[in-house]
């Protein structure tokens, strides 16, 4: 039976998941793929991350928003990072935590994707 995720244990097991699945598809990987050339960083942010989120330690201690603030993305990227992300929880947990980082997800990137297309729209337009 699944259990809920409660360590870092389950926090690195579901963050090396999700970004091994990250880097091998072919929609969203080569975005990744060509700004990290190291993932080791990354994914140790990551972990500290959703340890902050989920687990109440507060390890993280950067701005999650301004690395996506340029990116070359759609509301078709954030689906499918959304789409891996919740099969990579349901894969492994199940309960309370396992809701909330499905929850936690979804809400970021709605949030992500209004601020970029926010500026986006900012950035195009004319002066007069
Ligand atoms: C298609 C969607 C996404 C893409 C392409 C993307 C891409 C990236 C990239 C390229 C970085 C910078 C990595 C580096 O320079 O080492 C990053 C950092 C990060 N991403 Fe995303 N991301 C996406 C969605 C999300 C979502 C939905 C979340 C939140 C749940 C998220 C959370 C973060 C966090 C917390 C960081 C670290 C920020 C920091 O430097 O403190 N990302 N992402």
């Amino acid at each position: 039976m699944k259990q809920d995720i409660s360590s870092l244990d389950d926090i690195k097991l579901l963050v090396n998941t999700f970004y091994g699945g990250v880097q091998e598809d072919k929609l969203i990987g080569p975005i990744f793929n060509n700004i990290i050339q190291d993932w080791t960083p990354h994914l140790e942010k990551m972990y500290t991350f959703w340890q902050t989120v989920l687990l109440g330690d507060h390890t993280y201690f950067g701005s999650p928003f301004p690395p996506h603030a340029k990116l070359p993305v759609q509301p078709e990227h954030f689906e499918r990072w959304l789409f891996l992300w919740r099969s990579t929880v349901d894969m492994f947990f199940k309960g309370e935590k396992a809701e909330e980082a499905k929850w936690r997800g979804k809400a970021m990137a709605e949030m992500f994707m209004a601020k970029i297309s926010y500026f986006r729209e900012r950035q195009t337009k004319p002066l007069i």
